[in-house]
């Protein structure tokens, strides 16, 4: 199965490196996981920022049309650990078996993104930054993995 987090920006503190790093790590053993960081820009308005970095992740999906598009977004449906995990159980399942994830920029997504016909996945009512993010997906796949595999792993 390959995977891939397409999120903006680099991690730059050392325990969220490691911390990702040790669960790319496990996942590693059941899938090909890559990140695509993109070069976020941030410095303009608002506004105009959500619309460069939404267009900016709609051209580089482009490139991953043949994959199952998932958008990370706070104000959708909220999934349990087990929904979440049904989600990669599914496309594990395809004959593709190919999933890109979206962490979205630090402004939103644009109304035209959120126009296009990806699943919307949250993981609950708290906004997150992006890079303590990108370690709780990456952790979440992890355990989707364990789950799917009917591996021991903590409560
Ligand atoms: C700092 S947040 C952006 C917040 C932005 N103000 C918004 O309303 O979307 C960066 C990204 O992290 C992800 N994220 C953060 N918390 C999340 C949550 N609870 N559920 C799903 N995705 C989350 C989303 O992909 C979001 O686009």
């Amino acid at each position: 199965m390959n995977i891939k987090i397409i999120c903006f920006g680099k991690l730059d503190k050392k325990f969220f490196i490691d911390s990702f790093n040790e669960y790319a790590n496990r996942i590693s053993k059941y899938a090909n996981l890559q990140v695509i960081e993109l070069k976020e820009e941030y410095q303009k308005e608002d506004i105009v920022n959500k619309n460069i970095n939404s267009d900016l992740l709609l051209e580089k999906l482009k490139v991953f049309s043949d994959h199952e598009i998932i958008c990370m977004d706070v104000s959708s449906k909220n999934y349990s650990t087990e929904e979440f995990t049904s989600i990669i159980e599914n496309n594990k399942n395809l004959k593709q078996a190919k999933i890109a994830f979206i962490i979205g920029p630090s402004d939103g997504y644009s109304d035209k993104f959120l126009a296009q016909n990806f699943k919307k996945v949250s993981f609950g009512n708290i906004t997150l930054p992006h890079q303590l993010f990108r370690v709780i997906l990456a952790e979440q796949i992890y355990r989707a993995f364990k789950i799917m595999n009917n591996e021991k792993y903590h409560k």
